[in-house]
């Protein structure tokens, strides 16, 4: 076999299925399918590949390069792979539709375990319930997380150079319940994003725009930056974290977990708890404290 050095070097911008859109160094993008029955590449893959049959839009994937980093979730039944070799996750929510503080939870344990930055965008900041969403997101900001608060429609400028600056010289996934001004987000930063997408995306997709399935845009002619825009914020399993994990991926929980009385503490009932005794001060959030108890239901029910 060919030695993966010695092939072409590829970046996975987009799955459809079996197939792949594969950009090459220079910009070019093809269809790719990987050889043998796997198929489990994810956008922000790195390959190696052949062309096949002298043809310049259609190769073969032999290798994946090592991944940085994956992330993913997964439910009872599967996996789902959002995109991998990221540097940053932006989870991008709106005063309106209001919030699931859970899945704004599930996104963070997910980037927390694969070990990706994370920061939170609030967007919409106009509407009238600003404060109140504000307030629901003060617990994440006490607990190290940045909060970029938004309004892309009434204050454009303001909201593009946050985010450029943000965005900058980094590879970011945008990650969100549906409309929150995701799609408004892609059309301002990337006027050609429709052409990005490119006809072979386009046809693959069977005339349907973006959303449907994960898609990588440059944000510069230099190719340093890039968005990937995923959908599947919904339903956002854990199945892959053990239940003893958890608290390490909860900042506000993990600043407590040392200080329980029992080693293997589950910090829900047991006397001595330091976790529990947070809660009761307001040290760390009842609501979070409540999703860190579902997390663990969630597991004892699937596990037996
Ligand atoms: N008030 C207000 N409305 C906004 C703002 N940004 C976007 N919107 C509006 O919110 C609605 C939803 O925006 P989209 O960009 O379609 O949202 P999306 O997240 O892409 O939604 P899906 O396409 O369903 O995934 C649109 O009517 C936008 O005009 C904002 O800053 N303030
Ligand atoms: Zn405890």
């Amino acid at each position: 076999m060919t030695r993966p050095v010695e092939l072409d070097l590829g970046l996975v911008v987009a799955g459809h299925g079996r197939h792949y859109i594969v950009e090459t160094p220079e910009g070019h993008r093809l269809i790719c399918h990987p050889r043998g029955k796997k198929s489990a590449l994810v956008v922000g893959d790195r390959v190696r590949w052949l062309p096949v049959g002298g043809d310049q839009d259609e190769g073969v994937i032999e290798h994946l390069e090592p991944r940085r980093n994956l992330l993913f979730r997964q439910d009872e039944w599967k996996t789902k792979s959002f995109a991998a070799n990221l540097d940053q996750l932006l989870i991008w929510l709106a005063v309106d539709p209001q919030f699931s503080e859970s899945q704004l939870t599930r996104a963070l344990i997910a980037a927390e375990s694969a070990g990706i930055d994370a920061t939170i965008v609030l967007n919409k900041t106009d509407l009238p319930d600003a404060a109140a969403q504000r307030a629901r997101l003060a617990p994440y900001r006490a607990m190290g997380y940045a909060v970029i608060e938004l309004s892309l429609k009434h204050a454009f400028d303001a909201a593009s150079g946050t985010l450029n600056e943000r965005l900058a010289g980094r590879t970011t996934l945008v990650l969100g319940p549906s409309g929150t001004g995701k799609s408004t987000l892609i059309n301002a930063l990337l006027p050609g994003a429709r052409a990005q997408v490119g006809e072979i995306s386009q046809a693959l997709n069977s005339g349907r725009h973006t959303t449907t399935t994960t898609q990588w845009y440059w944000l510069d002619r230099a190719t340093n930056s890039a968005l990937i825009d995923s959908p599947g914020f919904q339903e956002f399993g854990l199945q892959q974290i053990e239940a003893q994990q958890l608290p390490a991926y909860m900042p506000d929980l993990r600043a407590h977990a040392g200080g329980c009385k029992f080693y293997n503490c589950t910090h829900r009932h047991e006397p001595g708890c330091a976790v529990i005794a947070a809660v009761e001060r307001g040290d760390v959030s009842a609501s979070r404290w409540r999703i860190y108890g579902d997390l663990l239901d969630e597991r004892a029910r699937t596990r037996w």
